[in-house]
């Protein structure tokens, strides 16, 4: 057998691991000595304040970034020591869905779908027609083939970016705020599909949002980030639960308590001068 070939992680290991992970922009740290794990075939919401990180653990995730220290593991494989060809081969078992999962919007329904299995395939047309009118099934629709990205509704455009994140069936499937401008019929309808389509599939499925009271019904895992690291992980019992501070603003929703209002800037003086 060849060594390079890729080794199957045990069923019972997490999907993804993030070992003692250090990132920033620039000089600007995000995360330090981050560790957390997301188990597999489960739901798991990486919650917390804005701008503490989340998007940027989903872009180490799909390898574009790499952690400037620490490791970052999906199935076992250290990401940040992947070639391209192994990163392009890693994505192709991922879904992603970023803010708004944008359509192609010079294609239908249809062809935006097919579009990744053109990509990565060579599959005759007949069998691609199957598995987007399958995906497109999946999602509700089915009977949309046809129609072009503007004539329909917001939530229809998520529904139909989730058929194409799934159209390669992926392993993992990354949603960035899924539920953001989401009136709450599609909002509902949004979280029973990544629950639904997961169970369905054996997905592993990450969650980043800002909706608490959808994404804890959601959720079989909480990652609660604070600054730069976890501030709690578990059931969302358990997390709800949390006696840290920063937990205990979060999940009520509080104006005031550890997050601070101010994004990091020179003192109010240096700004404006002193008062007269
Ligand atoms: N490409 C980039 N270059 C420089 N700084 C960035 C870049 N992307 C993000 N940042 C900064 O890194 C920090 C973390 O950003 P990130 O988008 O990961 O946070 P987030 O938790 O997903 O935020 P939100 O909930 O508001 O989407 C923020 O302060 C942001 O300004």
């Amino acid at each position: 057998m060849s060594t390079d070939a890729p080794v199957a992680a045990p069923a019972c290991s997490p999907a993804v691991e993030l070992r003692n992970v250090t990132f920033g922009y620039g000089e600007r740290p995000v995360l330090r000595d981050l560790s957390l794990d997301v188990p597999r075939g489960k739901v798991t919401a990486i919650m917390g304040a804005s701008g503490g990180g989340k998007t940027t653990v989903l872009r180490l995730i799909g390898g574009q970034h790499r952690a400037q220290s620490g490791q970052v593991l999906v199935d076992g494989q250290d990401v940040g020591a992947m070639d391209e060809a192994q990163l392009y081969a890693m994505r192709r078992r991922m879904g992603m869905l970023f803010q708004f999962g944008a359509l192609f919007t010079d294609m239908s329904v249809f062809e935006n779908v097919a579009f990744a299995l053109r990509e990565h395939t060579d599959l005759p047309e007949a069998l691609i027609r199957d598995v987007v009118l399958m995906k497109l099934n999946a999602v509700g629709l089915r009977g949309a083939r046809e129609l072009m990205p503007a004539q329909i509704s917001g939530g229809m455009a998520r529904r139909v970016a989730l058929a194409r994140a799934i159209a390669l069936d992926p392993q993992l499937v990354m949603y960035d705020e899924p539920f953001a401008g989401l009136d709450p019929i599609s909002l509902g309808t949004a979280a029973q599909l990544i629950r639904r389509l997961g169970q369905a599939m054996g997905l592993t499925s990450i969650v980043v949002s800002h909706d608490l009271d959808e994404t804890f019904k959601l959720a079989d895992h909480v990652v609660i980030l604070g600054p730069g690291n976890v501030a709690a992980q578990g059931t969302p019992e358990e997390v709800r639960a949390s006696a840290d501070p920063l937990v205990h603003q979060f999940v009520r929703a509080l104006p005031s308590g550890p997050v601070p209002f101010h994004y990091p800037a020179a003192s109010v003086a240096d700004d404006f001068g002193a008062l007269p």
